[in-house]
């Protein structure tokens, strides 16, 4: 299909995001803008070479630099500032539903109290659901290369705004810091009343999936791509339901495929998995969703069929109700029916 015709479909399509970092929809020009009236200096000397520096090998070379651009966040406003752009900029690519993921312990560890950080979220979550009619989750990550001690700090700074926390996952630097070593904090975030969700298989083996599953009985996995290598694991997701929120622009960036070719999207959705795809951090990756949909369907050839099985999947595996996933898998059909 022509690229022109291939973006406009997508563009039009009612769509669920369930993987992105706050932290990673932190584009240079607010983060320069913020850096200015917080009286912090970036290491960088223009917007350009901001973007000359967001080239990784793996994982952890992003998270180096994605660490640092979020120290600019100080105040309850910069948490505002960031979460709506992140909403207006979504609302334009005709997203209806956002799962978000932020970092408390990026913030808190360097002094900015846990309060800060939520309440300029969720205030902008609530604009964005009042005057975008973006209806959102706000999902906790605790940050695995640090202890399953600090995690518990963080659940416990976390219960005064339960009420307005969905759920609870696990990101950063995956090899080294299995799912296993999180299990207690797991277990007790679940008796809070959290869902549970993990980074698993991004980068880490098809063991780490296991155990997420397994150990720390998580519904969802965030990436998971490494699940192909293991029969019985395509399996038990394929029987479960369990979804994969997969990040297409975000593996190529961290090299974990070499090219959009090799995604592993088509085969999943082949094999019968509940595959789904969202940007991930898309202010450093070069894409939000209507780019992950266009890179993937363009690389892999999709058909409109699988496109359409990839929107509904988001609506299936998002923590909305019954009756509202209902209403918007209809409103998707109705639109491929309507092509
Ligand atoms: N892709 C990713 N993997 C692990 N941790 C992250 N934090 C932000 N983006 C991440
Ligand atoms: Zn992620």
């Amino acid at each position: 299909m022509e690229s022109s015709k291939l973006k406009t479909i997508i563009q039009g399509i009612p769509k669920a995001e369930l993987h992105l970092h706050l932290e990673g929809s932190f584009e240079p020009e607010l983060m320069f803008e913020i850096a200015k009236r917080n009286n912090i200096n970036l290491p960088y000397d223009s917007i350009e070479s901001v973007k000359e520096a967001y080239r990784f090998n793996n994982l952890q070379e992003f998270l180096d630099i994605y660490y640092a651009g979020a120290q600019v966040l100080l105040h309850e406003q910069d948490f505002f500032d960031l979460t709506w752009a992140y909403l207006t900029k979504v609302h334009s690519e005709n997203v209806k539903h956002a799962e978000v993921f932020f970092d408390p312990q990026t913030h808190t560890e360097r002094g900015v109290a846990f309060d800060v950080v939520i309440n300029g979220i969720h205030r902008a979550l609530e604009k964005g659901k009042n005057e975008l009619n973006i209806s959102y989750k706000l999902i906790m990550s605790y940050l695995r290369h640090l202890t399953e001690d600090a995690a518990f700090n963080t659940l416990e700074s976390s219960i005064p705004f339960k009420e307005i926390i969905d759920g609870v996952g696990l990101d950063s630097s995956e090899m080294g810091n299995p799912p296993s070593k999180f299990k207690k904090v797991f277990k007790a975030s679940a008796e809070h009343g959290y869902k549970l969700v993990a980074h698993a298989g991004e980068e880490g083996p098809a063991e780490y999936i296991w155990e997420a599953l397994d150990i720390l009985n998580v519904e969802r996995i965030d990436h998971g791509n490494r699940c192909l290598t293991n029969e019985a694991l395509i399996k038990r997701l394929v029987n479960e339901k369990i979804a994969l929120t997969l990040c297409p622009t975000s593996n190529v960036a961290l090299k974990v495929i070499q090219k959009m070719d090799e995604h592993p999207v088509a085969k999943m959705l082949d094999k019968g998995i509940l595959a789904t795809i969202h940007s991930d951090d898309p202010a450093y990756f070069g894409g939000y969703m209507n780019e992950n949909y266009y890179q993937t369907a363009k690389a892999l050839n999709l058909s409109l069929e699988q496109i359409e099985q990839l929107a509904i999947n988001a609506f299936e595996a998002s923590w909305l109700s019954k009756a509202s996933k209902e209403r918007h898998i209809t409103q998707v059909k109705e639109y491929f029916k309507s092509l």
